[in-house]
């Protein structure tokens, strides 16, 4: 499909800037079909902390029991949705908010139920649903999937869009976060291939958060994702994952 799939993080949410929105812009014009991942970790956090529920996270992954499920809903969908919704629409931009039950959109499987509780990846994709409906908008995409049972899972927002890109065999994804890319002595490191990420994940410069975020993107090139980037603005270089060096 010739899509293209942003992850914004919670914090890159609050960051948007014109340049962003210019970028979306030029490629809807451009005929691509546009899917926006959402996070909203740290606000889950936040809300968690005011109402004395305790966070805890293993491996960069939210161990969701049954109280934290109910609240990550709550915070991804009646809180970081709607506010990437309203920057869009303040752009002048026609989207639409989507989550795992819209039309069986995205369905999933428990990660390690004993050890994270409601947590999972993604198995399926409505592909001909979703692709209908970003031929007119672009959608906005909860990082939520829900089993064959009809049980909600909390899924980690990298983990979910570079599955996503995967399953629809998408041309580009990038990855925003808080960093301008890859970094090794203090510089953005321009190009990768999947074996550099292994090296560098054993040389411990590929570290905390940037490791699943890295290995769900080693995995989506492997389907025959294009290019991963990973970046703090789309208009920043930052850094390129791709199956072979660029000559
Ligand atoms: N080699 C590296 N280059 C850049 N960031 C790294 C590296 N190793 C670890 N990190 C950490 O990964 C973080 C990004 O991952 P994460 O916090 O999960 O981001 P997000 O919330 O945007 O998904 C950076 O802020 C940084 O602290
Ligand atoms: C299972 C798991 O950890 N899910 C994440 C989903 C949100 C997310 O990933 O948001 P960011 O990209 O803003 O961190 C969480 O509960 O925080």
């Amino acid at each position: 499909m010739n899509l293209v799939i942003v992850k914004i993080g919670g914090n890159a949410i609050q960051q948007l800037n014109s340049e962003f929105f210019n970028q979306l812009r030029e490629w809807r014009q451009a005929g691509k079909k546009v899917l926006l991942i959402h996070g909203g970790g740290p606000q889950i956090s936040k809300l968690a902390k005011q109402l004395n529920i305790p966070t805890n996270k293993q491996n960069g992954i939210r161990v969701t029991d049954e109280q934290t499920l109910a609240l990550t809903k709550m915070v991804l969908l009646g809180d970081a949705q709607p506010a990437l919704l309203t920057r869009l629409a303040e752009a002048g931009l026609a989207a639409v908010g989507l989550n795992a039950a819209d039309q069986q959109l995205l369905t999933g499987h428990y990660l390690d139920q004993a050890h994270y509780g409601a947590v999972g990846g993604i198995d399926t994709v409505n592909e001909l649903i979703l692709s209908k409906m970003l031929t007119d908008q672009i959608g906005v995409l909860a990082p939520l999937a829900l089993t064959k049972n009809g049980e909600w899972l909390n899924v980690n927002a990298d983990t979910a869009a570079a599955d996503i890109a995967r399953l629809l065999k998408a041309t580009q994804l990038y990855l925003l976060t808080d960093v301008p890319g890859v970094l090794k002595n203090g510089h953005v490191i321009s190009a990768l291939i999947p074996q550099d990420v292994s090296d560098l994940i054993e040389e411990h410069v590929i570290t905390a958060g940037m490791q699943p975020k890295l290995s769900a993107a080693v995995k989506a090139v492997h389907a025959g994702v294009q290019a991963v980037k990973i970046t703090d603005q789309l208009t920043h270089p930052g850094t390129t994952l791709k199956m072979e060096a660029t000559k």
